[in-house]
């Protein structure tokens, strides 16, 4: 019978030879060595090596055993923290990260001390990380900081700010292409433009537009004999404003009856933003009245019924299945007999259903001018900024059914392609009228090209 011959070598690691252990290990043979070390726990030679692999291997609970039972100086001060937060000895991480004390470690501290409730000692540790955090980190951390603050009481919960909501809807896409390093005390030269070109495309401003852009900024450039990057920036952001500041609209608003038709695909964000306007009506004090005439799915009547509680509006409504038409016949006659001041209508978004879907919206638009004139009645479309310039071929098909007055660009916080207001803008030339930067009541926002642009840059 063929014997299988102990190695040699293998031999001479289950007596603790370390060398022989090493090799045992160099050659892959980790789970073998693991079982020979576990024999000389009490070798103080040979356990860093068995913390070592135990680590390797994601044993945190072993490697945490053996610092509790044999050695608590094992390892670094790094390693020993990640073995006690993941074995649930929060205490013990901390203070081993604190022994660390650079950013990262730092951040994992306040983390666990905010975890255990431990907030003024977080904020401290959070304050010291602030001092060491990499520019990129900056904000993120600063909100952190902020939060513990409001958590403690030592601020007021800082009214968001415009300008505060519209850095949180571009934190992704300033995130991906990162425009405030690009320029930051470079030189102008041909990698720089490149460079440019890139960050312009995933920010989804387009091919077309991109090439443009570079090339007249290399024109200028040369004209002007621009030396330094942050000269650029500023020239950049200029043409970026002048593409799209034409585009910037307000929504119709006045005392009497105003009707607002809500176009755009299914899950483009339509009911959740006629929630919040209708939230911000109702908060104006305004009569406000929802009108249900997306009838092709029971979900979506239901969905605009929650959208009414939330925002105090009332609303209209059918069975499904009933003529989108004779809900909004019937919530207009209601709007003009009972003095509403606002009429939000929901649509159905099915553009697989091209034709019908237009002649659906045909209709309704009839209807509603038989109660109010064209002026009062502002057709919005819905966008989601999520699909950035795929939202272009959308956009057509609605503007074949009915004359769109503005433009509602949804989701903004939730993708990096922030750019793709230029393109949207230019192809389709109507009013971008309010962007939706979360999905909270207040996430709806006024479009400010200059402020848009200066935040993509920063
Ligand atoms: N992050 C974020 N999510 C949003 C925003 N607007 C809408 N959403 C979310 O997008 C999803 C779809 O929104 P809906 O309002 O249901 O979209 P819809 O167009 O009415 O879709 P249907 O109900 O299928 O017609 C929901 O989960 C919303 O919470 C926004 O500005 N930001």
């Amino acid at each position: 019978m063929l014997f299988w011959k102990k190695s040699e070598e293998e031999r001479k690691a289950e007596e603790g030879d370390k060398t022989a252990i090493l090799s045992l290990i160099e050659k892959g043979k980790v789970k073998k060595a693991i079982q020979i070390l576990e024999k000389f726990k009490d070798n103080p030679q040979l356990r860093p090596i068995l913390f070592d692999l135990y680590l390797k291997e994601g044993k945190y609970y072993y490697a945490y055993q053996l610092l509790e039972g044999y050695d608590p100086n094992l390892g670094t001060a790094k390693e020993r923290a990640l073995v006690y937060a993941k074995a649930g000895q929060y205490k013990k991480a901390v203070e081993e990260y604190l022994k660390v004390g650079d950013f990262e470690s730092l951040i994992h501290a306040g983390d666990l001390l905010y975890s255990m409730g431990e907030k003024e000692k977080a904020l401290e540790v959070y304050q010291r990380a602030l001092k060491l955090a990499p520019l990129l980190e900056r904000q993120t951390l600063e909100e952190k900081i902020q939060k513990v603050k409001v958590d403690l009481g030592l601020v007021e919960v800082k009214k968001e700010s415009f300008i505060d909501k519209l850095k949180k809807g571009l934190k992704k896409t300033k995130e991906a292409v990162e425009f405030g390093l690009l320029f930051r005390g470079r030189k102008v030269d041909e990698e720089l433009f490149e460079e440019l070109e890139e960050r312009l495309i995933r920010a989804d401003i387009g091919v077309k537009l991109t090439v443009k852009i570079v090339e007249e900024l290399r024109k200028e450039a040369i004209r002007r004999n621009i030396k330094q990057a942050e000269e650029l920036k500023d020239l950049l952001k200029g043409m970026l404003i002048s593409y799209i500041k034409d585009c910037k609209g307000e929504i119709k608003q006045k005392d009497e009856l105003v009707v607002y038709l809500f176009l755009g695909v299914n899950g483009s964000g339509k009911t959740t933003t006629i929630g919040k306007l209708a939230y911000r009506f109702v908060k104006e004090g305004k009569k406000t009245l929802l009108c249900a005439a997306d009838t092709f799915r029971a979900a979506a009547i239901e969905q605009l019924e929650v959208w009414a509680q939330r925002s105090g509006a009332d609303i209209v409504k059918k069975q499904e299945g009933s003529d989108p038409a004779a809900v909004v016949y019937e919530g207009l006659q209601k709007a003009v007999s009972e003095g509403y001041q606002r009429v939000l209508i929901d649509t159905a978004g099915r553009l697989h259903t091209k034709e019908p879907l237009i002649k659906e919206l045909r209709k309704i638009k009839q209807t509603i001018l038989r109660f109010v004139s064209e002026e009062d009645v502002e057709t919005l479309l819905v966008l989601d900024a999520t699909i950035g310039q795929n939202s272009i071929s959308q956009a057509k098909v609605f503007k074949e059914a009915v004359d769109i007055s503005g433009i509602i660009l949804t989701k903004l916080d939730g993708t990096s392609k922030g750019g793709t207001v230029v393109p949207i803008c230019q192809e389709l030339k109507i009013p971008i009228k309010l962007l939706g930067l979360g999905e909270g009541l207040e996430d709806l926002q006024p479009f400010e090209p200059e402020a848009f642009v200066e935040e993509l840059l920063s």
